[in-house]
């Protein structure tokens, strides 16, 4: 708890309940699509994760803030998150390296944050009654008010939100004189998931949400990537109609989270706005091809259609989640094109599906010679 005297912050959800807690990062007025995170460590790399963007998320954590932050552990270059719910803050953080605290950090990216509600009644609601949308205020004490400015926040259903987090414009990673050079389309990539690239020798450029086909050829790639990302897959026509052109090329092709939404939809299978969605570092997976289960990182709102997926012809069901059995990996018959809905390069969360990379290098080596 920070050591200063706390104002009251305030918590209005969608479906009318307002809770009442303490303030902390910035004070202020924030709202988004509340969400939760099951996760027990990771903040920090939550918080950046661009695929938050528009999304107040409730830490399940019943501490957050222990062990500080650090400038490594970021998966982009500003918090992205849109607001924070926690049961405690510590601000009394122990770690080797980390450079200060989590509450001075959410202040230094102007993050409204709400701490001393009841988490657990939160999440409960969010599993129970879906996804909804909250306000969070630690300068406004008039509900209705509230209310009222609550009614105004947009759905995540329909939204379009990769182009802002997006690059403005193309960069490369890694050692431009390897022999792997991947074409990466950025709907808000995590750091992270670059870095493993990278670190099994790829050169990667990186390419605005919006690039056009002729831009990414103009790179000479062995392989594409389709990145993570914030918002509805579905209202993306710019994405679906690229990622149509990229397939074409039969090129290595591989789509993680949004990436893999897009991939689907890509080959005319539906998706759909899930009940509450996944988030978390404990999922179980089955990869159908190798009858292994896998423990994964999620962070996902949206699904691709189980029902359609199961009746294409031209799609190999690759992976499936242990508890809903939703479906967690395709591969395109035909082509070498695959993807998961979960996050391989799992940071934070268990290291066993960082597999999939070197699958992914692997088809890129194969296919060239
Ligand atoms: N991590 C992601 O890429 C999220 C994809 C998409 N925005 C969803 O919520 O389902």
């Amino acid at each position: 708890m920070p050591n200063t005297p706390q104002q009251q912050a305030i918590l209005v959800l969608g479906d009318g309940s307002v809770h009442y807690g303490k303030a902390f990062g910035t004070i202020g007025t924030t709202t988004g699509e509340l969400c939760f995170n099951t996760g027990m460590t990771g903040y920090q790399e939550v918080f950046t994760d661009p695929s938050y963007y528009g999304q107040v998320v409730i830490m399940n954590s019943v501490h957050i803030g222990n062990y500080g932050v650090k400038d490594e552990d970021i998966e982009s270059s500003s918090v992205k998150v849109r607001g924070v719910i926690a049961r405690n803050l510590e601000e009394l953080f122990s770690r080797r390296m980390a450079k200060g605290s989590l509450d001075e950090y959410l202040k230094l990216h102007n993050i409204v944050a709400i701490e001393g509600v009841d988490t657990r009644a939160l999440t409960a609601k969010v599993r129970t009654d879906g996804a909804m949308n909250c306000i969070i205020s630690s300068e406004i004490s008039d509900v209705e008010k509230l209310k009222a400015m609550l009614k105004e926040v947009p759905s995540m259903d329909g939204l379009e939100l990769a182009s802002k987090v997006s690059t403005d414009e193309p960069y490369e990673m890694g050692d431009p004189s390897s022999e792997i050079r991947i074409a990466v389309i950025d709907y808000g990539v995590k750091k992270n998931i670059l870095q493993c690239m990278v670190d099994r020798g790829a050169y990667v450029r990186v390419h605005p949400a919006k690039v056009s086909m002729d831009e990414l050829k103009s790179f000479k790639a062995d392989g594409y990537f389709i990145s993570n990302g914030p918002g509805d897959p579905a209202a993306m026509d710019y994405a679906i109609r690229t990622i149509k052109e990229v397939v074409a090329e039969n090129k290595p092709t591989f789509g993680i989270c949004l990436g893999h939404q897009l991939l689907a939809l890509a080959h005319d299978i539906p998706t759909f706005k899930m009940h509450h969605g996944h988030r978390g570092l404990n999922h179980p997976v089955k990869n159908l091809v190798t009858g292994k289960c896998e423990i994964t990182t999620q962070n996902h709102g949206f699904g691709v259609d189980p029902e359609a997926v199961r009746k294409a012809d031209h799609i190999e069901i690759t992976h499936v989640n242990l508890n809903d059995n939703s479906i967690e990996g395709i591969r395109i018959k035909g082509k070498p094109a695959f993807s998961v809905q979960y996050h391989p390069e799992s940071t934070p969360g268990p290291h066993d599906s960082r597999y999939l990379f070197d699958e992914f290098i692997d088809l890129i080596k194969s296919e060239k010679s």
